[in-house]
C-alpha cells in the first residue's frame, strides 16, 4: 500500500521536524526493515508544544466553544477514521507486527471510541442542586481541565491514544500527544485527520521522541495540568512522582498479570478457545491478556492437553499473511525479556508443556518471534506467576475449591482484569463480587467497549478511561452559589 504520510511533528497547527534535526528508524518488527524516519524530538520540542497548548487554552475559544460544536469536529474525526480504515490498518501493522485483522478491528473500535465521546460531548452540562439558603441558586458544572498531556504505549497504538484524545477533545481541553517512540505511524495520520476535522491551532500537539526527554519533560513541567499516561508499572511510578511538581491531575493504565479461572462445570471448549485468544492474541502483548490460568484439578490435565494440542498449531507469520494467526513481538530488546521471564520460570520449577523458545522455522529468523508458551505445575511465588511478561506465556495453577481460586486470582499486585469460566451463574456472581480488579469477564475475556469504564485496582492505575468516567477524567467540577438576596452578616 502506497501511504503519503508527513512524518513530522504536529505543534502549534504546524508540521515541524525536530529543533535538533535528531531523527529515529522506525522498523518492522517482521522483518526489521526501515520503515520510516521520523524527528527525535526533545525537551525544546515538548516545551514548544506545551506553549502552544498552554496559549489555547487560556487565550483560544476551544475551551468555550459550545460542547455541541466540539462534537460534532470530534465525530468528523471518527469519520475520517472509518474513511481512512484501510490505510490506519496497514500502517498499524507494519509498525507493531499484529495481524491486519486484528488492525481493522481497532480501527472500528477506535472509531466507536471518537463517535461515544462526540454523542456525550454536549451531555454533562452540570445540576442544579437543592441549596439550604433561602433565596439562592446552587448550581454544579463541569470544566476543561487545562493542558493535558498524554503519553501512550507501543501494543495498541492508536486505541490507546483514542481513549485519550476523544474525551480530551469533546471536553475542550488543549493537549500533548505523545506517543512511543516505536509506534508512531498511526499518530501521525491520526493527527492529519485532527487537522483535517478543523482541530484549531495549539490545541492538539503531537511530539515525538524518548520518554526520557519528552514523557519526562510533560510528566514534570508545571504548565501541564494533567498526566493521562498507560505503559508499565516501574515508568508510572516515575510519572507519579514528576507529576508532584504542581500536583498535576493524574490517570495512569499501567499492567496486568491477569487471571482466567476455569471450572469444571464450565463449557469445556468454550473456555480452551477463549483462555487461547485471552493470552495469544497480539502475541500476548495485551495488558489484560489472561496469562494466568487457575484450573479446577478435576479437569486440569483434559484442560491443559487441550490448550497445548490447539498452541501446536498456531500459525506465526506476517500479519500481511491471511492466514498467520500470530506475529512477532515488538522489538529485540522486547525478545529478550521474554527469554528471560521464560528462563526464570524453568529455573523456578515449573514445567514447560510446549514452546519455551524462538521458533526455527527459517521464515521467521528475522523477526522477533516467539513460540506460544505453557507452563504447568505453576505456584504463586514464581516470576512467572507474578510479574508481567507481556509475551506469549500462560501460566496454569490448579485449586480444587472455590475460595482458594479467588485466593489465588486476587494473590498479585496488580488488578486490571480477571475472567470466570462456569455455567454456575450464582457461582460466577459470587466470584466476580471478591475479584479485586476493574474489569471482570463471565464466560468471556478480554472484551472492552466504549461505554464500559476500564481500568485497575491495585497497582495496575489510578482513574478510569472510557464510558462516562473517561469524560469525567477530563473535567474539573465547579460549585457555583449565587446569592439572590444578599445580607449583611455583622460578625465584625
Ligand atoms: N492498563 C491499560 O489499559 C494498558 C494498555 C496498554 C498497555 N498497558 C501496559 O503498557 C506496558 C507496555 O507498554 P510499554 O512497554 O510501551 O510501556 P512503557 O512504560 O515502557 O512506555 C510507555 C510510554 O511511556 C513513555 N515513557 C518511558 N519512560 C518515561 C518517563 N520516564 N516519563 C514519561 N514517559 C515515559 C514511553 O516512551 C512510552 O511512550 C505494559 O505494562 C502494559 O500492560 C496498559
Ligand atoms: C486495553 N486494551 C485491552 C485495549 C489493550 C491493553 O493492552
Amino acid at each position: 500500500m502506497n501511504v503519503n504520510l508527513k512524518l513530522k511533528q504536529y505543534i502549534n497547527g504546524e508540521w515541524v521536524d525536530a529543533n535538533s534535526e535528531e531523527t529515529r528508524t522506525i522498523i518492522n518488527p517482521f522483518n526489521q526493515e526501515t520503515i520510516a524516519i521520523v524527528p527525535e524530538g526533545d525537551e525544546t520540542d515538548t516545551k514548544a508544544a506545551i506553549a502552544a497548548a498552554r496559549e489555547a487554552f487560556d487565550h483560544g475559544e476551544w475551551p468555550t466553544t459550545p460542547a455541541t460544536e466540539r462534537g460534532v469536529i470530534v465525530r468528523k474525526i471518527a469519520e475520517f477514521i472509518e474513511r481512512d480504515k484501510e490505510e490506519l490498518a496497514y500502517l498499524e501493522s507494519l509498525d507493531t507486527g499484529k495481524t491486519v485483522e486484528e488492525s481493522r478491528g481497532d480501527m472500528d473500535d477506535i472509531a466507536g471510541v471518537f463517535r461515544y465521546y462526540a454523542e456525550i460531548a454536549d451531555k454533562n452540562g452540570g445540576e442544579i442542586i437543592d441549596s439550604p439558603v433561602p433565596n439562592s441558586i446552587s448550581k454544579v458544572v463541569h470544566e476543561p481541565v487545562g493542558v493535558c498531556g498524554q503519553i501512550t504505549p507501543w501494543n495498541y497504538p492508536l486505541l490507546q491514544a483514542s481513549w485519550k484524545l476523544a474525551p480530551a477533545l469533546a471536553t475542550g481541553n488543549t493537549l500533548i500527544m505523545k506517543p512511543s517512540e516505536i509506534t508512531p505511524l498511526t499518530h501521525i495520520k491520526v493527527f492529519e485527520l485532527i487537522e483535517e476535522a478543523g482541530v484549531p491551532a495549539g490545541v492538539a500537539n503531537l511530539v515525538l521522541g524518548s520518554g526520557a526527554t519528552v514523557g519526562a519533560e510533560l510528566s514534570s513541567n508545571e504548565d501541564v495540568d494533567l498526566i493521562s499516561f498507560t505503559g508499565g508499572i516501574v515508568t508510572g511510578k516515575k510519572i507519579m512522582q514528576a507529576a508532584s511538581s504542581n500536583v498535576k491531575k493524574l490517570a495512569l493504565e499501567l499492567g496486568g498479570k491477569n487471571p482466567n479461572v476455569i471450572f469444571a462445570d464450565a463449557d469445556f471448549d468454550l473456555a480452551v478457545d477463549q483462555a487461547l485468544n485471552g493470552v495469544f492474541f497480539h502475541a500476548g502483548q495485551i495488558c489484560s491478556a489472561g496469562t494466568r490460568l487457575i484450573v479446577e484439578e478435576s479437569i486440569h490435565d483434559e484442560f491443559v492437553n487441550a490448550l497445548v494440542e490447539r498452541v501446536k498449531k498456531f500459525k506465526l507469520g506476517s500479519g500481511f499473511d491471511e492466514d498467520t494467526q500470530m506475529g512477532p513481538l515488538i522489538s529485540a530488546e522486547h525478545l529478550a525479556k521474554v527469554e528471560k521471564y521464560v528462563e526464570a520460570g524453568v529455573e523456578e520449577g515449573a514445567t514447560l508443556a510446549v514452546g519455551g523458545k524462538r521458533p526455527e522455522d527459517p521464515e521467521l529468523q528475522n523477526g522477533f518471534f516467539f513460540l506460544p508458551t505453557i507452563f504447568t505445575d505453576c505456584t504463586t511465588d514464581m516470576t512467572v506467576v507474578q510479574e508481567e511478561g507481556f509475551g506469549p506465556v500462560i501460566t496454569v495453577e490448579k485449586f480444587t475449591k472455590e475460595e482458594e481460586a479467588v485466593k489465588l486470582a486476587n494473590d498479585s499486585i496488580y488488578g486490571l482484569a480477571g475472567g470466570v469460566f462456569t455455567n454456575d451463574i450464582a457461582k460466577a456472581e459470587r466470584c466476580a463480587a471478591k475479584m479485586r480488579m476493574g474489569t471482570v469477564w463471565i464466560n468471556e475475556f478480554n472484551l472492552y467497549f466504549p461505554h464500559a469504564p476500564w481500568g485497575g485496582y491495585k497497582q495496575s492505575g489510578i482513574g478510569r478511561e472510557l464510558g462516562k468516567l473517561g469524560i469525567e477524567e477530563y473535567t474539573e467540577t465547579k460549585h457555583i452559589f449565587q446569592n439572590l438576596k444578599p445580607e449583611q452578616i455583622n460578625w465584625f
